[in-house]
């Protein structure tokens, strides 16, 4: 897919202020300092598109951006900043929770996970929040410029062993590098088939 477009609309915390059209949204989540924003901007080849930075924590709002006049790119701040502790499973965010269980237009939801790290308690259990609720989604493994093949595939790897675990179906899932542009077109053209079947 080709990206003509693309714009910010609106930053807000509330779900019911989000813009109010029947576009269809994919929304970027994940651990903060994940590459959630960076990965907007490389899809969008936009290089401030969506604010970005070292420290995590950068996002604080929900922010959509339309695409090609026809659907929106949805980034969200990051879970797992504040330190979730055990006792204080699966409380994330409220507004995030709120997005998802409210947002009708949001099709999939794309989880953004560090490809660096072994598999992360707050990841499987955002994921199997998802599930409950019956969001749609596939994964993102982030920054695989970060590491060697070898590595990266141990990683991913062990993620998938995880997820087996839970999921007798499992999600689809892209490898990327915001820095390179891996994974780029592989994104798109899977945001672009959902985006042909929901325009049917
Ligand atoms: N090497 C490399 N660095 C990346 C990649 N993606 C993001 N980064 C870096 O990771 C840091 C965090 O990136 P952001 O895109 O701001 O992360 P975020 O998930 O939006 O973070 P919050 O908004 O705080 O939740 C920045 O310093 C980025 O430059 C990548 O693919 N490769
Ligand atoms: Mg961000």
């Amino acid at each position: 897919m080709k990206i003509t477009s693309a714009e910010f609309v609106i930053s807000n915390s509330e779900v019911a202020k989000c813009p109010d059209s029947r576009l269809p949204e994919y929304a970027f989540i994940g651990r903060s300092n994940v590459g959630k924003s960076s990965l907007i901007n490389m899809l969008t080849e936009r290089k401030n598109l969506a604010k970005t930075s070292g420290r995590p924590g950068k996002t604080q709002l929900i922010n959509h951006f339309l695409i090609n006049k026809s659907w929106h790119l949805v980034d969200l701040p990051g879970y797992g900043y504040a330190q979730v502790s055990k006792s204080a499973k699966k409380t994330f965010q409220k507004f995030i929770t709120a997005y998802f269980e409210k947002r009708e237009q949001m099709i999939c939801a794309f989880v953004l996970i560090d490809s660096r790290h072994k598999p992360q308690p707050i990841d499987l259990e955002f994921m199997e929040w998802l599930g409950e609720h019956q969001v749609p989604f596939c994964i993102i493994y982030t920054k695989a410029d970060k590491l060697k093949p070898k590595a990266l595939e141990r990683n991913i790897n062990d993620y998938q062993a995880e997820m087996l675990q839970t999921w007798t179906e499992m999600p689809q899932y892209f490898i990327t590098s915001s820095s390179s542009g891996m994974g780029r077109d592989e994104v798109l053209d899977y945001i672009d088939r959902i985006n042909s079947q929901f325009a049917q």
